[in-house]
């Protein structure tokens, strides 16, 4: 497909005895924003997780079929799965800056990664502030607590460090959850921005987000993707009778 970030083909996990994703196949495309949905426990956070390997560290979780990044089988045994994080960035539910100041919580990722020299990393830490919008709000803070702004702040802060690896892709679980509605519109703003340089897949729960935000929508239930689809044709022409209950909220 043309532009395809990633391709996903005929994905199943099974956690033991559980199969959580069943033949799951979907392509993402580069610069837009795809919106996973579903009601609880029918896999979309497993299927985010899968998108960086993040299912490794789950010793139990089993893997077969095919992700594809630019082209590239990111499950082939010489994937180094640390630059792989790199380019597929996380951002969790709730914020979790380290508990350490503004900068460092930036600088920690690029220091880990061998960056000493002080200018470039102060450069990379601005780029990254104001990358993910907050960079007017603590330019004079850099040096307080992360853990003293507030929540929006937060996960501004916890945006700013996924994009100082150097992403391409963000994975977002459930972002704004945590948040109240002010934060969660400023949140979803910077989402949209965020894609014009980066490829975006999010979970979430609130389906007005989802129509808001994104360009394709993939909606799960019990492991299977049920339907994938530009968002206007998910939630106005739904071709699937389960997506229609599901986004009329006849269930879930
Ligand atoms: N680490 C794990 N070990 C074992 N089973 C898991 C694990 N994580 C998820 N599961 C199971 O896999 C299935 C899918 O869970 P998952 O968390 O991906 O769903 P979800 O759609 O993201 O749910 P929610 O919206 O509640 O976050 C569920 O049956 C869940 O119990």
């Amino acid at each position: 497909m043309k532009n395809s970030k990633l391709s996903v083909m005929n994905l199943n996990l099974y956690y033991g005895g559980n199969h959580a994703l069943k033949g799951v196949s979907m392509e993402i495309r580069k610069n837009t924003i795809t919106a996973l949905i579903g009601p609880s426990g029918c896999g979309k956070s497993t299927f985010l997780r899968c998108l960086n390997r993040m299912n490794d560290l789950t010793e139990k979780a089993r893997i077969e079929g095919q992700i594809l990044l630019d082209g590239e089988d990111i499950y082939d045994s010489r994937v180094d799965v640390t630059l792989l994080r790199k380019r597929v960035g996380m951002v969790f539910q709730q914020p979790a800056p380290f508990p350490m100041s503004v900068y460092d919580n930036i600088a920690f990722g690029p220091r880990v990664q061998g960056i000493k020299d002080r200018h470039r990393l102060e450069k990379i830490v601005e780029e990254a502030l104001k990358g993910a919008a907050i960079y007017d709000e603590v330019k004079e803070r850099l040096k307080y607590p992360a853990l003293g702004l507030s929540g929006g702040q937060q996960q501004r802060i916890c945006i700013a460090r996924a994009l100082a690896a150097g992403p391409e892709i963000l994975l977002m679980d459930e972002p704004t959850s945590a948040l109240d509605p002010i934060s969660t519109l400023k949140i979803e703003e910077l989402i949209k921005e965020l894609k014009k340089k980066y490829t975006v897949v999010i979970v979430t729960h609130n389906m007005q987000q989802a129509t808001r935000i994104s360009d394709e929508t993939a909606f799960f239930l019990d492991g299977e993707l049920v339907e994938f689809a530009p968002t206007e044709d998910i939630f106005c022409r739904p071709a699937d009778w389960r997506t229609e209950r599901y986004i009329t909220g006849r269930f879930g």
